[in-house]
C-alpha cells in the first residue's frame, strides 16, 4: 500500500476546529494530510476536496490560479455543512514540482498557456497519481464522496483508485484578471467544467 498513517492532532482554522491526520509515502517520501470536519456513519457519501499542492496560491497568495481561492471555499464550506474532508496532495505543479512550475510560469510570462509550458519543459499536461487517497479515505472512513471540483478527468482519475464518486459539486471561485486567461486554457484544452455565472469573488 502506497501510504502510512502517523499521527492525528487539531487543526483550528477561522472556519472552525478541524482534525488533522498525517501520512507518509515510503516510496516518494512524500507526505500528504487529511482534514476531517465531524462525524459520518460509515457508508454514507461524504462531502470533500481532494487539494493538490499549489504553494503559490495556497500560502503565497498568488492570483495567477484559482487554488487558493478552493482550499479557504471548500474548508468554509465544508465546516458550514457540518461535516467533511479534505485531502492535501503534496503534488505540486500538477505533479512536476515547485521549480519546474517555477519555469513554467517563466514560459507562461512569454505567452505560453499552461499546457504548453509544460509540453515545453518536456512534461505532460497532468502528472497526478491517486493511489495514495484509497488508504487515506480508508483510514478516515469514508467510501462514498461527494467531490468538490470541476475537473472531469481528475473525477475518473478518482474513481479508477477505486473511491465512489456519487456526486460532482462545482467549486468555481477566485476569478481575476490575472487567471482569466488559466482558467480559459483549463476549461478549453484541460477539459475543466466552468460557467461564467459561478465565477465570483476578486473579480
Ligand atoms: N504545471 C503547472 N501546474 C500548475 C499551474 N497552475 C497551477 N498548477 C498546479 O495545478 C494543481 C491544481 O490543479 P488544477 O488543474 O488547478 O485543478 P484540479 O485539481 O485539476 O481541479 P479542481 O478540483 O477543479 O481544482 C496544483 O498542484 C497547482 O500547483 C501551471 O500553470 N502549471
Ligand atoms: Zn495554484
Amino acid at each position: 500500500m502506497s501510504v502510512k498513517y502517523v499521527a492525528s492532532s487539531k487543526l483550528p482554522t477561522p472556519w472552525g476546529i478541524f482534525d488533522m491526520h498525517g501520512f507518509e509515502d515510503p516510496q516518494t517520501g512524500k507526505e500528504h494530510v487529511a482534514l476531517t470536519f465531524g462525524e459520518w456513519e460509515e457508508g454514507k457519501p461524504v462531502l470533500g476536496r481532494i487539494h493538490s499542492e499549489c504553494l503559490t496560491g495556497d500560502a503565497l497568495f498568488s492570483l495567477r490560479c484559482d487554488c487558493g481561492f478552493q482550499l479557504q471555499t471548500a474548508m468554509q464550506d465544508i465546516a458550514e455543512a457540518g461535516q467533511g474532508f479534505l485531502l492535501y496532495l503534496r503534488q505540486e505543479g500538477r505533479g512536476i514540482g515547485l521549480i519546474n512550475k517555477i519555469r513554467a510560469y517563466e514560459l507562461q510570462d512569454k505567452g505560453a498557456n499552461t499546457v504548453e509550458a509544460n509540453e515545453q519543459l518536456g512534461f505532460a499536461a497532468d502528472l497526478r497519481k491517486y493511489d495514495m487517497i484509497a488508504p487515506m479515505l480508508e483510514k478516515i472512513g469514508i467510501s462514498q464522496v461527494k467531490l468538490m471540483t470541476n475537473n472531469p478527468r481528475k473525477v475518473n482519475a478518482i474513481k479508477a483508485v477505486g473511491v465512489e464518486v456519487v456526486e460532482r459539486v462545482p467549486l468555481q471561485v477566485g476569478k481575476n484578471k490575472h487567471n482569466e486567461f488559466y482558467l480559459k486554457t483549463k476549461s478549453t484544452v484541460l477539459g475543466h467544467l466552468m460557467s461564467e455565472v459561478h465565477f465570483h469573488g476578486n473579480d
